[in-house]
């Protein structure tokens, strides 16, 4: 590791965080020190130093840190997400990757996810050809409407109204707030006016989803079109692990916060990189439309084995981490990486854009080319050398993945398989601004507004 540079928040105010971060290792190296305010920092960059960390020392920083998004919205630390590593965290785990989003039941959402997408398509056709419009607002609307249905079974008016506030709240979360850099510091979270607003969030979140709740309870859905919410509801009879309300809300939130924005933030990222190159444009279009040969309403097993599609998702996924830092660690175990002492409460931060950048793994590396992975059959999921991470690794990777891919491919393929687009007001294709703003997933700093022709 470089030595420890103390006090260098201020080589990241007014940057993106995973841009300076990435800037500061090629000047540091790929294992740095940093002093974030009072948080002893450990940044990871490399492919070689995240498969070490993510491997042999994953359990000492198998913890998250204290944030306010832990302690006050997500039912002091009781999410998977924030709950600390042990048992309570294993058994969410479980529910979470056996009922919650195993494949079965990722399945089980396929006709949801395909009314709401075929919804989109048809407000796009409504609004005619050659009209702008604002496809980052209907991809994140229905993106929203299908985490919305999965977590509680039919729309209604309240259970939108919570994907908005469930918005509110992430958009407060990440970055390097006040909170973040000075966790011990109470006072300042007050001073900031974090604390009231969290606080103010999470009881109007609250009262929601005890409505929705109880409505859920008067009108309990089948066994066979379980929601999230019936998942978790039968587990509060569970006899070895029961879960309380606030566990089960708990939960809810993640569903939320993991579901919602990641899955809009790629679709709209693999669009905006399309428009920059219309030949990767062009080639995913011709496969769409020679496979698909004029059906008028597609499934999704109509795509499952289209290779170019799930390669231009992959590079999007390359280039355009939602979680670029992957969710902050906390050092709970002392240990030695590389002759540094690593304290207690140290945290960790994986630069997965510097890592899926490497130019030591990636010829190009700033460049989208899907076609990398005609050569390279990378798993989506991750690989062996750790050089490709946009779902995280070791114990606390993401358990989302094929729910969020899910609610990615058709969109993307309908999208583009139905339409042609280009920018408005004769824009060349190449003058697409790609400014980037960091949150709860790093999206588009400016609406991606196109012309769809059809
Ligand atoms: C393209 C979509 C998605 C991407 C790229 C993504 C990425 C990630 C990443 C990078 C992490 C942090 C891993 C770490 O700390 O090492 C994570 C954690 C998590 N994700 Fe996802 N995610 C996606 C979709 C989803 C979906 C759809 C859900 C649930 C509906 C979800 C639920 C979670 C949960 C609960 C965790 C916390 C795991 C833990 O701490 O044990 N994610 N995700």
């Amino acid at each position: 590791m470089e030595d420890p540079i103390i006090g260098h928040m201020h080589h990241l105010i007014g940057t993106i965080p995973h841009r300076g971060l990435t800037k500061l290792a090629q000047k540091y190296g790929p294992l740095m020190h940093l002093q974030l305010g009072e948080v002893s920092t450990v940044v990871v960059s490399s492919p070689r130093w995240a498969k070490e960390i993510l491997t042999t020392y994953d359990i000492n920083f198998a913890y998250r840190p204290y944030t306010l998004t832990g302690d006050i919205l997500a039912y002091n630390f009781t999410d998977i997400v924030h709950a600390p590593y042990g048992e309570y965290w294993r058994q969410l785990r479980k529910i979470c990757t056996l009922e919650l989003l195993s494949a079965k039941k990722v399945k089980s959402f396929q006709s949801l996810r395909e009314e709401e997408c075929w919804s989109l398509i048809s407000e796009i056709k409504a609004s005619g050809s050659g009209k702008p419009i604002d496809l980052s607002k209907g991809i994140s609307k229905m993106s929203a409407k299908i985490i919305s249905r999965a977590a509680f079974g039919k729309g209604i008016k309240e259970e939108m109204a919570f994907t908005e506030i469930v918005k509110e709240a992430v958009q407060q979360t990440g970055g390097f707030d006040v909170a973040n850099i000075f966790p011990s510091k109470k006072v300042l979270h007050h001073l900031s006016g974090k604390r009231a607003k969290f606080t103010e969030i999470h009881k109007r979140a609250d009262n929601l989803i005890n409505n929705i709740i109880s409505d859920h309870r008067r009108n309990h859905s089948s066994s066979s079109q379980e929601s999230l919410l019936d998942v978790l509801l039968r587990h509060r009879d569970d006899a070895e692990f029961p879960l309380t309300l606030d566990n089960v809300k708990a939960v809810i939130f993640d569903m939320f916060g993991g579901g919602t924005d990641t899955s809009y933030v790629v679709t709209e990222w693999a669009i905006s990189e399309l428009i920059r190159c219309p030949r990767a444009m062009e080639k995913l279009q011709a496969e769409l439309r020679e496979a698909l040969k004029g059906k008028e309403r597609i499934k999704e097993e109509d795509i499952q084995d289209l290779m170019y599609l799930k390669n231009v998702i992959k590079e999007t996924l390359r280039l355009h981490p939602p979680l670029p830092l992957l969710m902050p660690r906390e050092c709970r175990k002392p240990c030695v990486i590389n002759g540094y002492d690593i304290a207690n409460k140290t945290k960790l931060l994986v630069n997965v854009f510097a890592i899926n950048r490497d130019p030591e793994y990636w010829k190009d590396p700033e460049s989208f080319i899907p076609e990398r992975f005609e050569t390279n059959p990378i798993n989506i999921m991750g690989s062996d050398q750790y050089e490709y991470l946009p779902f995280g690794g070791g114990r606390r990777k993401c358990p989302g993945g094929s729910m969020g891919l899910a609610s990615v491919e058709l969109p993307l393929a309908s999208l583009l398989y139905y339409f042609n687009w280009k920018l408005p007001n004769g824009v060349s294709h190449d003058e697409l601004d790609m400014t980037e703003v960091f949150g709860s997933a790093v999206r588009r700093k400016i609406a991606l507004v196109l012309v769809p022709t059809f």
